[in-house]
């Protein structure tokens, strides 16, 4: 064992200098800290790729004692539980879903899905938008149909590195707009059951907007292990939201965070914000029911044209301020998710209060 003798000490000082880090208690970093041969290991469970050079300067520059041990960071995203059946190959199901439509769902669930990516996870992504898949669209490749080479089973599109399906990409959009709810929420869960989705530690559902009977039964037969509720500030939007919270609530499934879409304006010309659909309301309804607002996104013309060009935001602008919001709101909802779940089968139980990560 290495440093055999001063290996606990060690240890508690890389959980201790984690803990400080996040903003965690010790006892919630403790068990992810451990050694090997050659030093330290660090295992998260959750990503926050884009940050293991700032924590890792930060445990160095911090370090008490004579030398710093080599520090390995990696993260493993557990299976948490969820209310039915898991996915094969899928470890957590996560809806990005809204009360009122048009207040930037699809936007929100694509780029939340880059995001996720580009911080060291497997993601996939479902549009569970039956009357209104975007999702092709926004992937730029609405004409691709899934393969199959049993006709049971579908291979899911690969479109930026990231594997999907839609029911966009398999029927034309007429025929699914008049599918009656049950058929409609059939048809998703057949989607989702029948793809050949590889390992994935997120799936990522667009679900269709609002929170009536077709909404319900999708959260109930999809095995989600929590949701994400997008709204914009304004009073409207925000009722509907709250509407969206208790439907999940109903159903046991943990909402994870708020995203607060179309917060404000920024002029090009002066940098003067204004706030177009009010001020504060995604933080409000966030603080009334306990949920962490993972980020608030401005009305901005770039949003807009990836999504119609086809050429996803954080692909195409990795380094612009925008794609790290999305990155920064990524990182707090998988965070939130392994501090405020119970994993799949019950071993390495982590508890904790719902945060965001900080920006040092
Ligand atoms: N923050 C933003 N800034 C600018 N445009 C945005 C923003 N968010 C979304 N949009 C644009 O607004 C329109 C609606 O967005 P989107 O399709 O994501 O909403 P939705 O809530 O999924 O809609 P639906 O209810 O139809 O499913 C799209 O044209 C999208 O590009």
């Amino acid at each position: 064992m290495f440093f055999s003798r001063k290996s606990n000490k060690l240890r508690a000082q890389l959980s201790r200098l984690t803990a400080e880090y996040f903003s965690l208690k010790h006892s919630v970093t403790e068990p992810w800290c451990g050694e090997r041969e050659d030093g330290l290991t660090l295992l998260l469970p959750f990503c926050c790729q884009t940050q293991h050079p700032a924590l890792l300067s930060y445990l160095r520059d911090n370090w008490e004692g004579d030398d710093v041990p080599p520090i390995t960071i990696e993260h493993q995203i557990p299976s948490y539980e969820a209310q039915a059946e898991p996915v094969t190959n899928v470890r957590n199901i996560i809806a990005v879903a809204s009360g009122k439509g048009g207040v930037g769902k699809s936007s929100t669930a694509i780029n939340l899905a880059f995001a996720l990516q580009q911080e060291g996870a497997s993601v996939g992504i479902l549009d569970a938008d039956i009357y209104g898949p975007s999702i092709p669209i926004m992937l730029g490749n609405k004409d691709a149909h899934p393969s199959s080479s049993d006709n049971k089973h579908m291979q899911p599109l690969d479109a930026w590195g990231m594997v999907a399906n839609s029911i966009g990409y398999l029927v034309p959009e007429e025929d699914a707009a008049v599918w009656r709810g049950p058929m409609a929420s059939r048809a998703v869960k057949q989607i989702l059951d029948e793809t050949l989705w590889p390992v994935l530690d997120y799936l990522i559902v667009d679900m269709p907007p609002g929170t009536g009977d077709i909404q319900l039964t999708m959260a109930q037969q999809v095995p989600l292990t929590g949701a994400v509720v997008v709204s914009t500030p304004q009073d409207l939007a925000l009722a509907d939201a709250r509407k969206g919270i208790s439907m999940f609530e109903k159903v046991n499934v943990p909402v994870l965070g708020l995203i607060e879409n179309m917060s404000y304006f920024q002029c090009n010309a002066c940098g003067e914000k204004s706030y177009i659909f009010s001020h504060g309301g995604g933080e409000s309804l966030a603080e009334r029911h306990g949920l962490p607002l993972l980020g608030a996104f401005p009305l901005d013309m770039k949003i807009r044209e990836h999504a119609d060009a086809g050429s996803p935001l954080l692909i195409a602008e990795p380094e612009d301020a925008l794609s790290e919001t999305y990155r920064s709101a990524a990182r707090a909802l998988s965070l939130n998710l392994a501090l405020s779940a119970s994993v799949r089968d019950g071993q390495g139980h982590i508890r904790g209060n719902p945060i965001g990560i900080q920006q040092r």
